[in-house]
């Protein structure tokens, strides 16, 4: 029996796996809490090897905890795995549709084998097709799809049986930036016109940014933030860059900025005065003007928004673009 109503999609109390290989032992998943309730659209951010997938594929029950709990739908992922697999889509990295069948065929014989009628299983696949503008594309063979269009067919598998959550690993690696955007757009209409919820990997700091609803960090098999994007940027606040004509100019800069925006971090590299606070950009124009009050000459003024590059910077030491690489069993961390 299908709950109907489950008070959380996903939770995860103490969620974790090791694998060991040459008697060496990766933990790649330490210790997850994590609830998701119906309707979220949440992506898992976090470099190569943080434990994304692993987390995924537990949830998914592909691979076993070592230990904690996982309830997907209200299922146990060890106990229910049949009721789990069934309230889910899955859409692994790389492509899972057949290459020789064509794609309509590829929806049709998935539908048929989640147990729909000849005729249900076609109309299934004609409006996933529709959904995902494959319609014109349904009658090739798989491989001679282009990349973004193999990946849109993946997904549309995943959705055939109409899933209560959706799982999407990396939806969007490999893709070029265009189809990427696309793949991106099609996702997020999904999950506004249909409610499904949605978990997703990504190493991709503007997919996080631009996709999902709520944004996990992950980093050596833990969550180090978790919160809307725009929440994890604006707690980093505003950077706020000045150019300034001289050194002695920068100086007088520092200290005026630190006196006039209120909880500012303020640094100084020889004429140039980078302070960073929650709402900066709103008191850089009182800044400008005191600044002109008192004779020092502004050559540059930048403000920018934090980043979530700028966020997993503060919360690790490291920039995800630079740390993603993906650690070897001798390199993860004990
Ligand atoms: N089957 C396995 N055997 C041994 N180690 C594994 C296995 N699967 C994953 N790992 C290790 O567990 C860690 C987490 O891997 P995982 O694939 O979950 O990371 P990820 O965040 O999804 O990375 P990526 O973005 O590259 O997919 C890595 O150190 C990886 O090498």
């Amino acid at each position: 029996m299908l709950p109907s109503v489950v008070a959380m999609m996903i939770r995860t109390r103490g969620l974790t796996r090791h694998f060991t290989r040459h008697q060496q032992t990766v933990e790649a998943v330490r210790g997850l809490d994590l609830d998701v309730r119906e309707g979220e659209l949440v992506a898992f951010l976090g470099p190569n090897g943080a434990g994304k997938s692993t987390t995924l594929r537990m949830l998914t029950t592909l691979v076993a905890p070592t230990s904690g709990t996982a309830e997907v739908a209200g299922y146990d992922v060890v106990r229910d795995q049949r009721d789990v697999r069934r309230s889910i889509g899955y859409v692994g990295q790389g492509n899972g549709a057949g290459h020789q069948q064509r794609g309509r065929d590829e929806l049709v014989s998935q539908a048929r084998a989640f147990g729909l009628s000849r005729a249900a299983a076609g109309a299934r696949a004609d409006e996933l097709l529709e959904a995902f503008d494959l319609t014109e594309h349904a009658g090739r063979p798989v491989s001679t799809l282009s990349g973004g269009q193999r990946r849109r067919l993946d997904v549309a598998i995943g959705l055939v049986q109409s899933p209560r959550v959706l799982f999407l690993d990396e939806p969007s690696t490999g893709l070029d930036p265009q189809n990427r955007v696309n793949l991106q757009e099609q996702v997020r209409r999904l999950h506004r016109e249909q409610g499904t919820t949605i978990v997703l990997t990504t190493h991709y700091l503007e997919e996080a940014d631009a996709i999902a609803d709520r944004v996990v960090v992950i980093d050596h098999g833990v969550v180090i933030a978790d919160d809307t994007a725009v929440a994890l940027r604006s707690g980093l606040g505003d950077l706020v860059t000045l150019g300034l004509a001289s050194e002695a100019d920068a100086v007088t800069a520092a200290e005026r900025g630190a006196r006039l925006v209120p909880g500012a971090s303020v640094e100084r590299a020889g004429a140039v005065v980078r302070l960073r606070a929650p709402r900066a950009s709103e008191a850089a124009a009182g800044l400008v003007t005191d600044l002109a009050a008192t004779g020092v000459a502004i050559a540059r003024l930048e403000v920018t928004s934090a980043t979530l590059d700028d966020v997993f910077l503060e919360l690790t030491g490291r920039s995800l673009r630079e740390s993603d690489t993906a650690p070897t069993l001798e390199g993860a961390p004990a």
